[in-house]
């Protein structure tokens, strides 16, 4: 064990055993965990350790002395540099084996539930160019990877457009082709990108509060509509006619070019006043024989087809027959409950933003849907006894709660509205298991069915079916 200038020790060829939580790998020195970012199991690495606690420690890997039998090369020059797609060095039917794991034994430890089988994880057909939203930032800083440092002078002064380098919140690393999202994505940000430096627009400078461009986030759907926002920081009318007039012109198969000016000190464009350039303000999302529409702050699922699954499956594991109160809980622009309408007598969503309960409504209108109901607020406040007695006791209870899960409050209603099945949808299979244990003793875990929607990461969607017991 050798010691660096923070004194935190470096270790010496550490055999990564396993997959961890958040995508960390673990190895063990002295019997004491250590979790490893960047590495996948088999992999000989020295770790300079970056946190130390008494049972465990965090670190990196600075040496490879053997890499992994498992490891396969990385499709995309950005890997290892960007922040996202972080797998992409471990094979795809591993990433899922990995994923499919995580759900058992954080069901099994966490929540206690007795397993009897689950079944197989829904992998996604496509692993790569499944995302429907990318967001690119402009910055002055653009972060210097070995070849660009190696290049010289030149481009260290060239400013980026693409993605955060974890960590380090005022760099970025200019992305050449992202994998992420069909074309004309990777087109567009570098005829922006090309089109700024031809004409001197500067790119924004988060410390200073100083540049015209922000960012950038581009939409593509299944129904093959595409939405442009670019968020500049000031107006300028005539360099913001002319990037805007160059899009428009260059890609006229766009559905809706937008702009925001964002004065503020972060990027959050929530409160933000979108302003049409051209075309139409939304794009369409086409699911079975349902439209949904998409304004530029509505939230969609990412991956439009593997939604689709997950979506498919939660009406399976909810079984409905046509008589029943349904509760779509935490419902985002009302998909959920807007897909299994047809099969309910009423549904009822609740969710946090305003907004996207009134895209919810304006779902259930465009596709003649007449007995869903929306209620904007926080669950635990909107979601009361006496709520469900003017609204009527619901037969069924979906939710697909934020990555931290439910309020407890929140747990203690649906117990009390003591539905006969809940269909628990989670994008964090921990804080799922934590819930689970709580309504342990009025309801039995049934089905479980994870979904993969976010290829080469570790994230992984996970559906739970309870019964009352
Ligand atoms: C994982 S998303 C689910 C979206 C939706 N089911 C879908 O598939 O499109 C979680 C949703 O919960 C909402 N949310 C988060 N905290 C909330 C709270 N305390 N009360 C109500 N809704 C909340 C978020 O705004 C978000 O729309």
């Amino acid at each position: 064990m050798g010691r660096n200038r923070k004194q935190k020790p470096l270790l010496e060829k550490v055999v990564i055993e396993k997959l961890a939580a958040e995508g960390k790998a673990i190895g063990r020195v002295d019997d004491k965990i250590v979790f490893v970012t960047g590495v996948i199991p088999g992999d000989i690495v020295d770790v300079q350790v970056n946190k130390k606690r008494k049972s465990f420690m965090e670190g990196y890997p600075v040496a490879f002395h053997k890499h992994s039998p498992m490891k396969i090369d990385a499709f995309c020059e950005h890997f290892g540099v960007c922040g996202g797609c972080k797998w992409q060095n471990l094979p795809y039917e591993e990433q899922i084996k990995f994923k499919q794991q995580e759900v058992i034994d954080n069901l099994e430890r966490i929540g206690k539930v007795e397993l009897n089988g689950i079944n197989e994880i829904i992998a996604s057909e496509k692993t790569k160019f499944y995302r429907n939203k990318l967001e690119f930032t402009f910055s002055n800083k653009r972060y210097l990877t070995s070849e660009e440092i190696a290049i010289g002078d030149d481009i260290k002064r060239t400013p980026a457009l693409g993605f955060h380098v974890p960590k380090l919140f005022d760099k970025i690393v200019d992305i050449n082709k992202c994998h992420l999202q069909p074309e004309p994505s990777n087109a567009v940000r570098l005829a922006i990108k090309e089109y700024a430096f031809a004409n001197d627009l500067s790119f924004f400078d988060i410390r200073n509060h100083e540049g015209f461009l922000r960012t950038l986030i581009i939409r593509t759907s299944t129904t093959d509509d595409v939405m442009i926002i670019v968020v500049f920081y000031h107006e300028d009318v005539e360099k913001r006619e002319g990037l805007l007039k160059h899009l428009a012109d260059k890609f006229p198969e766009v559905t809706s070019l937008m702009y925001i000016i964002n004065e503020k000190a972060n990027d959050s464009i929530t409160d933000q006043e979108a302003i049409l350039y051209k075309g139409v303000d939304h794009i369409f999302e086409q699911m079975e024989n349902l439209r949904f529409k998409i304004g530029p702050k509505s939230f969609y699922q990412t991956n439009s087809d593997q939604a689709y699954n997950l979506y498919c499956k939660t009406r399976e594991f909810a079984e409905l027959t046509g008589d029943e109160v349904v509760y779509d809980l935490y419902t985002g622009t009302g998909t959920i409950a807007n897909f299994v309408a047809k099969q309910a007598k009423k549904v009822i969503g609740i969710e946090y933003v305003p907004e996207a309960i009134a895209d919810a409504k304006v779902n259930s209108e465009i596709n003649g849907i007449t007995n869903t109901e929306f209620f904007a607020g926080d669950m635990k406040n909107v979601l009361t006894k006496e709520f469900i007695e003017l609204h009527g006791q619901p037969d069924t209870i979906i939710v697909d709660p934020p990555r931290a899960g439910m309020h407890t409050d929140v747990v203690e209603t649906i117990l009390h509205a003591a539905p006969k099945r809940i269909v628990y949808v989670s994008c964090n299979s921990a804080t799922q298991a934590r819930d689970l244990a709580l309504m342990d003793e009025a309801y039995k875990v049934t089905k479980v069915q994870a979904v993969d929607m976010f290829p080469h990461t570790h994230h992984v969607e996970n559906i739970v079916q309870l019964e009352r017991r």
